[in-house]
């Protein structure tokens, strides 16, 4: 279609890979931002930025099992002659009452408590005799064990001055500071972040809501057995989960007979639940082609789905548009299951990406030595040949035909192997352009 006019592109027009996808994209708009619970939220884009308004660490805390003591008292300290201090209690992680320490007086306190009013830096547990009276000692005894630690005297080997062993309140971040900008993919690390910074829930770009659904009346449920000339529904779980791998959230309806009625009101069922809807199968030229019948002919008030011939192999037949009351955009793709699953790859991966806001929709390409020649590439199309690409060797060696219905091949491949639209033959040995399927 032509944006400025609203009208559809000649049916033997040939659109290049570009222009299709370019197409697709001029029509997809970020998913408006919504508040997520925090692990609801990873893998999404922040959208606010997100502020300090609690420093870390809250408080000065000790960074070791030890002692809290006056740097003054424990200046002198050696081995050989220890300094001895009161122990006055126990200051374990959490605690809120704390006991001042005063001249001579030492707190034994725990890693993560808060340094005790008076103590100004942490001797730990190995530089002291731990309360025992003996030699250094290598750990603290359990106080339900022994509670006895928590009183009596220390003795401590060397010095500590201010500040050591303690970690200072904000020297992490400090109240005010930007924590994490708009824009900031959230991962493992920035969701831990958030929550350190007390907040329960963020402002993110959603998943998209992908819904998935082939037709075909030869389709069958995998579990249940095949009747004569049927198959296993195999599209819609490899389209399911490619959708759930490129970050949406994916539902799969069950394949559609070629029927155009149930497809018509399946689809106005889904159209609520679905931020994309993707079809396989049915758009080809054949007589029950239903996909194509049924969306090619919308009214102007049900949206409008245009489908296209593309230059590359496999994928050539497509169709694209936006339906329904709130033009939810639509990926009819092709029902060879190579062709829907390449079809994904290069066209609704970018869309779900796009709709995350994400900055970086397309995967990847490399190039690699290809290492068997590649014969007969249709001219003027960009044929999209399955590889088993490797990386650290940077070579790559074609798995299968190109066939359209090879999925073992498919399933054997981690690689997509680019043969651009003006060349029909790769030597053996020459570079080609791969996109590595993560
Ligand atoms: N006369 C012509 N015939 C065909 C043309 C053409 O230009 N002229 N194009 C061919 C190309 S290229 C493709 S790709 C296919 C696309 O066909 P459809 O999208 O209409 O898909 P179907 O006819 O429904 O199915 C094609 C093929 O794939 C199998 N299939 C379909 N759905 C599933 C599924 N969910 N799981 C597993 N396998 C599925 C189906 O049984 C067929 O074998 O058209 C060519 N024909
Ligand atoms: O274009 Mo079809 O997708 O080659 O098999």
């Amino acid at each position: 279609m032509n944006h400025a006019t609203g009208q559809t592109s000649h049916p033997d027009r040939v659109w290049s890979v570009a222009e299709h996808l370019d197409d697709v994209l001029s029509k997809i708009a970020p998913l408006d931002p919504i508040e997520l619970q925090l692990l609801d939220a990873q893998g999404c884009v922040l959208v606010e930025d997100v502020t300090v308004t609690v420093p870390l660490p809250p408080f000065d805390n000790s960074s070791m099992d030890g002692y809290a003591v006056r740097a003054a008292d424990v200046a002198q300290a050696t081995e050989a002659a220890p300094v001895t201090l009161t122990v006055i209690g126990d200051v374990a992680a959490g605690s809120g009452e704390l006991p001042e320490v005063g001249p001579g007086q030492a707190a034994r306190i725990m890693t993560g408590a808060p340094l005790p009013p008076g103590a100004e830096a942490v001797v730990p547990v190995e530089w002291t005799d731990g309360g025992a009276g003996a030699g250094p000692a290598a750990t603290m005894r359990a106080a339900s064990a022994a509670p006895e630690g928590a009183g009596g005297e220390v003795r401590i080997h060397r010095p500590a001055p201010a500040g050591a062993h303690v970690r200072a309140r904000g020297s992490d971040v400090t109240q005010g500071e930007l924590a994490l900008r708009t824009g900031t993919l959230l991962g493992p690390s920035q969701i831990g972040l958030l929550a350190a910074l007390g907040r329960g829930t963020v402002r993110v770009r959603p998943r998209p809501r992908v819904v998935v659904l082939s037709t075909g009346s030869e389709l069958v449920q995998p579990g249940e057995a095949l009747g004569p000339g049927q198959i296993h529904d195999s599209n819609s779980f490899q389209l399911t989960a490619a959708a759930r791998a490129a970050g949406a959230l994916a539902y799969r309806v069950g394949a559609v007979a070629d029927d155009a009625e149930t497809l018509r009101a399946t689809l106005e069922d889904q159209l609520i639940r679905a931020d994309v809807l993707v079809t396989s199968g049915g758009v080809s030229v054949g007589a029950y082609d239903v996909v194509k019948e049924t969306l090619a002919g919308l009214s102007a008030e049900e949206g409008k789905v245009e489908f296209r011939k593309l230059a590359m192999q496999p994928g050539k037949p497509q169709g694209f548009g936006l339906i329904g009351p709130d033009r939810i955009p639509l990926l009819a793709l092709p029902g060879n299951p190579v062709s829907s699953y390449v079809s994904f790859e290069l066209f609704v991966r970018p869309v779900i990406r796009a709709l995350m806001g994400l900055p970086d929709v397309h995967r990847p390409t490399a190039t690699a030595r290809c290492t068997a020649a590649l014969a007969s590439s249709p001219k003027g199309k960009r044929q999209f040949l399955r590889g088993s690409y490797d990386a650290e060797a940077g070579t790559v060696t074609p798995v299968g035909g190109a066939g359209s219905h090879l999925i073992k091949a498919m399933a054997h491949a981690n690689a997509l192997i680019v043969v651009p639209e003006d060349t029909t033959e790769v030597p053996e040995g020459a570079d080609v352009d791969v996109v590595p399927l993560g």
